[in-house]
């Protein structure tokens, strides 16, 4: 195989206690949009306290955008948001190592990586089988993996290096490949894992279909490299692809395509920060923009969840 495996082998920090797992939300964005509390059990969702009535209606079928059912995990302190996407992150972790033997999840890049530090301690550090993990890049930058601008070194310094993924079940870009190369090669990953058996494929689609993947935005509303008003947000037919005039430096960078987000069974969009409140407020509010932001365009096959935090959510 062409693709470059991440060769490291990963070890178990000493962890802290957590701190308690209770989420608040803007009491006016409570009445506003149905606040949800963690949905696994049965893929409906359960509903916070909030306008029980409204909440079957929730119970949104699969193919809804982000507008229509506005499914807000929570509005969270900076400081609690990680503690519940740990729960929902081990939760889906469970269920998918039982249902298939592996969990597939995608990364990204930015503030995500340390949103999931409450991963690395009690009970999840010890609980969550790690070696089932297989661990992917919804986008990455063309730069040496030990390069400060890597979305793999990211990842590897702020939480893969702390548990026991194995090696092999990590897939970092090949660093030598242009980023025509890189994106083809690391589709040609893809497809080996889909014969394999490790990658579900979209019935729907014919796209592989990850069980879980871990979204940030950009105040622009761009998710993956995938920004607004770009050429890429159309491509349709290739599973990764690239791009070489990045608005955001690093200009160069690979990029799962929309026909591949959108297959996942699990989406989080875990934002934070009160300068993405205008492309939150576009995404999750009344008003109707003509040009679609990338991250409107969103939409999976199974769940997408928002996790926000109170300044992401400040113009809600
Ligand atoms: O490659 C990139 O430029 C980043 O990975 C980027 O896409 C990031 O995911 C979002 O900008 C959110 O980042 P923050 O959560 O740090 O704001």
């Amino acid at each position: 195989m062409a693709f470059s495996v991440a060769s490291t082998f990963l070890s178990l920090r000493n962890p802290h206690r957590p701190s308690s797992a209770t989420s608040s939300f803007a009491p006016q964005l409570a009445r506003k949009f149905q606040v949800l509390h963690l949905p696994l059990r049965d893929k409906g969702v359960s509903l916070l306290g909030l306008n029980r009535k409204r909440s079957v209606q929730v119970k949104a079928s699969m193919a809804e955008t982000a507008k229509s059912d506005k499914n807000i995990v929570g509005v969270f302190e900076k400081e609690e948001l990680p503690v519940a996407l740990a729960k929902y992150v081990a939760d889906l972790s469970d269920k998918f190592t039982k249902e298939r033997g592996s969990f597939t999840v995608v990364l990204s890049g930015g503030s995500l990586i340390k949103c999931l530090g409450k991963l690395l301690e009690p009970p999840y550090a010890d609980s969550i089988e790690w070696s089932k993990w297989h661990v992917f890049w919804v986008d990455e930058r063309v730069v040496p993996k030990d390069h400060e601008d890597s979305n793999y070194k990211l990842a590897y310094d702020g939480f893969l290096s702390k548990v026991p993924i194995l090696p092999g079940n990590v897939y970092a870009i090949n660093d030598a490949l242009s980023a025509e190369g890189a994106a083809d090669d690391y589709e040609t990953c893809l497809r080996h894992l889909v014969k394999n058996g490790v990658l579900a494929v979209s019935s729907v689609s014919g796209f592989p279909k990850f069980d879980l993947m871990l979204l940030g935005m950009g105040p622009d509303g761009h998710v993956a490299s995938l920004f607004p008003g770009h050429a890429l947000v159309k491509e349709n037919q290739k599973w990764v692809t690239f791009i070489k005039d990045s608005p955001k430096p690093p200009p160069e960078r690979i990029t799962f395509t929309f026909p591949v987000i959108n297959s996942s069974a699990y989406i989080a969009m875990v934002i934070t920060g009160a300068g993405k409140a205008d492309a939150v407020h576009t995404a999750l509010g009344d008003s109707k923009n003509s040009e679609k932001l990338p991250v409107e365009l969103v939409s999976p096959e199974g769940e997408l969840k928002w996790f926000l935090d109170k300044g992401a959510a400040s113009k809600l």
